[in-house]
């Protein structure tokens, strides 16, 4: 089964009609896919292989998708450690950042230090919107990526990828490859450069939504939230 991809623009306009005509709020979706992110996370770094995690979370909802991962990742058992250089004024994210601190996660201002008491981080920085150069403060952050050998998830799409074309030809991010991958909703078209493990998440589109936006719903099994797809399922 070949898997069919969903644009930046056309994944932003799912989201809004999820929104809208789907009568979900946002709160509800960015918890459904911190919950995936969270069960792609148990699956690729099982607890016996390291709890400690370190979420690098960005300013917007893909942030604040890695936030609620932690939340979830601390119920599970893990030792999550939250890097949040630029904290959004909006309500959501202060709220979610508070059931964070109320459970005593750590939030820590020094990526390279924390980098060196983890066993796994998760790159909630940039999704589906991001685009251009990557901006101050993160440029440090994504080198630090590339470079590292500790295993890290990424949320919807490594940071620095072009949405579309993948990783940049040349220098920041070019050489940047996740060891796993959360496609929410459906897989972007960057995922055509993505070599790692793959997991599609967001276990709350309709079959309706799904058919207009010409992409399938993922075979779910049982109560998971995420699916793996296999080699043989990313080529187009
Ligand atoms: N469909 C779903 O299943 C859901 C997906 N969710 C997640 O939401 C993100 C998309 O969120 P959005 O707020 O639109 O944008 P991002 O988080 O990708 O980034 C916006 C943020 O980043 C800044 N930015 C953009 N480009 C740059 C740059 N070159 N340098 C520095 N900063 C940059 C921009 O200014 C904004 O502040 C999607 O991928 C999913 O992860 C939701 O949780 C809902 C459900
Ligand atoms: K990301």
């Amino acid at each position: 089964m070949a898997i069919k991809t969903l644009g930046a623009k056309a994944a932003a306009a799912l989201d809004q009609e999820l929104m809208s005509t789907g009568a979900f709020s946002i709160d509800q979706l960015m918890e459904l896919a911190g919950l995936a992110v969270s069960q792609a996370v148990y699956r690729v770094q099982p607890l016996e292989k390291g709890p400690r995690i370190l979420v690098a979370c960005g300013p917007g909802n893909n942030g604040g998708d890695g936030l609620v991962a932690a939340r979830h990742l601390f119920y599970y058992g893990y030792r999550p450690t939250i890097f949040y250089p630029k904290r959004s004024k909006n309500e959501l994210y202060q709220r979610l950042a508070k059931q964070l601190e109320d459970i005593d996660v750590p939030f820590v201002d020094d990526f390279p230090t924390a980098m060196k008491s983890t066993d796994h981080i998760v790159d909630a920085i940039f999704g589906f919107s991001f685009s251009g150069e990557v901006r101050e403060p993160f440029p440090d952050v994504i080198k630090s990526l590339q470079e590292t050998k500790i295993p890290v998830t990424s949320v919807d799409a490594p940071s620095s990828w072009d949405i579309e074309n993948g990783p940049p030809k040349t220098g920041l991010g070019s050489s940047f490859m996740p060891t796993a991958l959360v496609s929410l909703t459906a897989p972007k078209p960057l995922v055509n450069h993505f070599t790692g493990r793959h997991f599609v998440g967001g276990r709350f589109v309709s079959p309706s939504i799904a058919k207009k936006y010409n992409f399938d719903v993922p075979p779910y099994q049982g109560i998971d939230q995420v699916v793996e797809i296999g080699p043989s399922e990313q080529k187009l």
